[in-house]
């Protein structure tokens, strides 16, 4: 019998982590549940480690850990609770990959201390390389940990990539859906509500992301994301409406030929995919069927409406601390937006001003680039009132 890969979700009460838990149990022959995390959705986390049997678990939130702690007490699972815990599990020797599903820069310390500790990392997480590419990236060479995407669109890349070497990569074209508001213009986007942009045509995650996919951010932070993961220029890096989520995203190489990796938008494939790395396994998902109508469709990016892209694409050429300046406020911003703070083209300004407000530094330390999430997220939680 083949040895078990021993997983890590770190954000498992979420989307990504809890698609991830229904690949392993279809495949519990290949994958064991070592570290289950969650912030505040104890009850779920409880649930969970009571199926999946982890080894430990932990729970961000202090005061829950009471409830956790005695909801678990006749198991032999160990509790653990806080921001430190999470960096500090995420050292241990217990696992083999970590999935990295914490939603944000909040994600970015404990998989840091996964990559240093030669861990694999499944990185659903695209907040870590958009604030820290550089470090993580060199961290992850200097402790050969492998960083397998799970981010559809770079899922996609590194499967288009398998077999090509040294073959040089002319482009990436990441494709995005365009989001609920595909096509609408400033008068109608001035007055969307949550409810509605929390609507995406085509995949069902979580609330922050989903946002960024109406605004557009989403792409721009994939589009970082995408430089580092594959060492590209940032001209190197492009984006296509593609409103049906079929073609996941495409590498164009030297010689101009096109590698596209398609089929249903479900996150469960590229989580699976990174888990059994390099191989791929079965699986039941729903196959694309080209005998149904309907046409796959292709148009440029409306980059006056949708500004959120253009300043990622700014923040991506300008590179130092100006992406994970972009990351910061357009977190504060979207939780703002989530609770009826702001609205919708209200993102964009406090991103703008943000960006303009923080001063820039061109090769920053990690401790620079905590210290330019801090002082952006206070500079935008000041616009809040505006
Ligand atoms: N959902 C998707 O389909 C996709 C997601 N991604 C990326 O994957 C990541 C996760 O997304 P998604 O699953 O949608 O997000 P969710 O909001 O659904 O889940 C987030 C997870 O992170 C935990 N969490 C939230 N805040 C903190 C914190 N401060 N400290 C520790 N843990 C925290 C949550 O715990 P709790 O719920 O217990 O509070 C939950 O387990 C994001 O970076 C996203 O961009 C990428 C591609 C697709
Ligand atoms: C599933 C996934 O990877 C998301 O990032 C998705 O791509 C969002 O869709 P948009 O193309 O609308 O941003
Ligand atoms: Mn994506």
């Amino acid at each position: 019998m083949s040895q078990l890969k021993r997983i890590a979700i770190f954000g498992s009460t979420g989307s990504i982590g809890t698609q991830a838990l229904e690949v392993i149990e279809a495949h519990a022959d290949k994958f064991s549940v070592e570290i289950l995390t969650a912030h505040t959705n104890d009850t779920l986390l409880i649930a969970q480690a009571l199926k999946f049997n982890p080894n430990m678990v932990v729970i961000g939130d202090e005061k829950k850990y009471q409830s956790v702690k005695e909801a678990l007490s006749k198991t032999h699972v160990k509790v653990f609770a806080g921001e430190e815990a999470l960096e500090e599990v995420a050292s241990m020797d217990c696992y083999d990959i970590m999935i990295a599903a914490i939603v944000g820069f909040a994600g970015l310390k404990s998989t840091l201390s996964a990559i240093e500790n030669g861990k694999t990392i499944a990185l659903a997480n695209k907040e870590t390389l958009v604030v820290a590419g550089d470090i993580v990236m060199k961290k992850a060479a200097e402790n050969k940990a492998a960083i397998i995407p799970v981010d559809s669109e770079h899922s996609a890349i590194f499967q288009c990539l398998v077999g090509e070497g040294r073959n040089k990569i002319e482009k990436v074209i990441l494709t995005a859906s365009g989001g609920p508001f595909l096509g609408k213009k400033p008068n109608f986007l001035v007055n969307v509500k949550r409810d509605h942009a929390l609507q995406h045509p085509n995949w069902t995650m979580g609330a922050k992301i989903t946002i960024d996919s109406a605004t557009l951010m989403n792409k721009g932070l994939e589009m970082i994301e995408a430089k580092w993961l594959f060492n590209l220029q940032p001209e190197q890096v492009q984006v296509v409406i593609h409103p049906q989520s079929i073609i996941h995203s495409m590498v164009q190489f030297e010689d101009g030929s096109i590698k596209a990796q398609m089929g249903l938008p479900d996150m469960k494939l590229p989580i699976q995919y990174a888990l059994a790395y390099p191989q791929r396994i079965s699986s039941k998902f729903p196959r694309y069927d080209f005998k149904k109508p309907g046409t796959l469709g292709f148009e440029e990016p409306d980059y006056k409406t949708f500004r959120n892209l253009a300043l990622a694409i700014d923040a991506l050429q300008k590179g130092g601390n100006m992406p994970c300046i972009l990351n910061a406020a357009n977190e504060i911003a979207v939780f703002a937006f989530l609770r009826n703070r702001i609205g919708f083209l209200d993102i964009t300004e406090m991103v703008e001003r943000t960006m303009n407000k923080i001063p820039f530094i061109a090769k920053p330390t990690l401790e620079q680039y905590f210290e330019s999430d801090g002082e952006a997220r206070n500079f935008a939680a000041t616009l809040i009132q505006m």
